[in-house]
């Protein structure tokens, strides 16, 4: 695992840019994308560079069930707004909450396996989930779908007007699925990341700490901010 710590999210961010932009640089076709609050200052950067994407996919980690694309809040509409709509890619692969789980997630991983992907950018939950395979999800799981802990849902409120808005369950990549991946980018900020960050780096690997798992990636940069970092032992 690479360790980079920087300054503040906006560094941290550029930094993960530039990631991008030196494997684009060496063949890089496929990106894997996150969603919540981590990547945006990544996806404005994205935005307002001259890259142009138009050859490259784009495969997103995780869909909440029962919101169609169109909803506000589904991570379809966040991927627009954040990114697609103002850098058009070639094609832009997202569950459909919608669809029939088996079909869709099937599909998913039929999809994965004819575009792998390069390089995934992945976020970190305050459990220490990752897409949103909350604690407890094997280590060998593929697409499904996933229940929400009640923690995961009390963060992720603040983009709903109403706690039980919030949906309960959300099709993902499975943690199988996530470390095909060649290349990953796992990016978190702020103090309250600090522990998932420390128990994900420095921890044991345990599927009780899905994060964990990346430890035995070979191709793994972790990009902090200081706050993030504040707990680990090694810098
Ligand atoms: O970036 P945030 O909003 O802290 O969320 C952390 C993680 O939680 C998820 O949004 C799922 O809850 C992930 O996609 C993300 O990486």
């Amino acid at each position: 695992m690479k360790l980079i710590i920087k300054a503040n999210p906006e560094e941290a961010s550029r930094y993960a840019f530039e990631k991008i932009q030196e494997a684009m640089g060496s063949g890089a076709k496929v990106l894997g994308l996150a969603t919540g609050s981590t990547p945006v200052k990544l996806y404005r950067i994205m935005r307002e560079s001259d890259i142009d994407f138009s050859g490259m996919t784009s495969i997103n980690l995780d869909e909440y069930m029962g919101l169609s694309e169109d909803s506000p809040h589904s991570y379809h509409h966040f991927m627009h707004e954040q990114l697609f709509d103002a850098k058009p890619f070639k094609k832009n692969y997202l569950l459909d909450g919608m669809a029939d789980e088996k079909e869709e997630c099937a599909q998913f991983e039929e999809i994965i396996a004819a575009n792998p992907i390069d390089v995934q950018i992945l976020g970190i939950g305050t459990n220490g989930h990752i897409g949103f395979n909350e604690p407890g999800t094997a280590f060998d799981s593929r697409t499904q779908k996933v229940a929400l802990w009640q923690s995961t849902i009390d963060s992720n409120k603040r983009y709903f007007a109403d706690e039980k808005d919030v949906p309960r369950f959300a099709y993902s990549m499975g943690i199988q699925t996530i470390l095909s991946a060649k290349k990953i980018i796992l990016m978190a900020f702020g103090k309250e990341k600090a522990s998932a960050i420390k128990a994900a780096l420095e921890g044991p690997i345990t599927e009780e700490l899905p994060a964990s798992v990346l430890q035995t990636h070979k191709d793994v940069t972790v990009i902090l901010d200081e706050e993030a970092a504040q707990m680990l032992s090694k810098k």
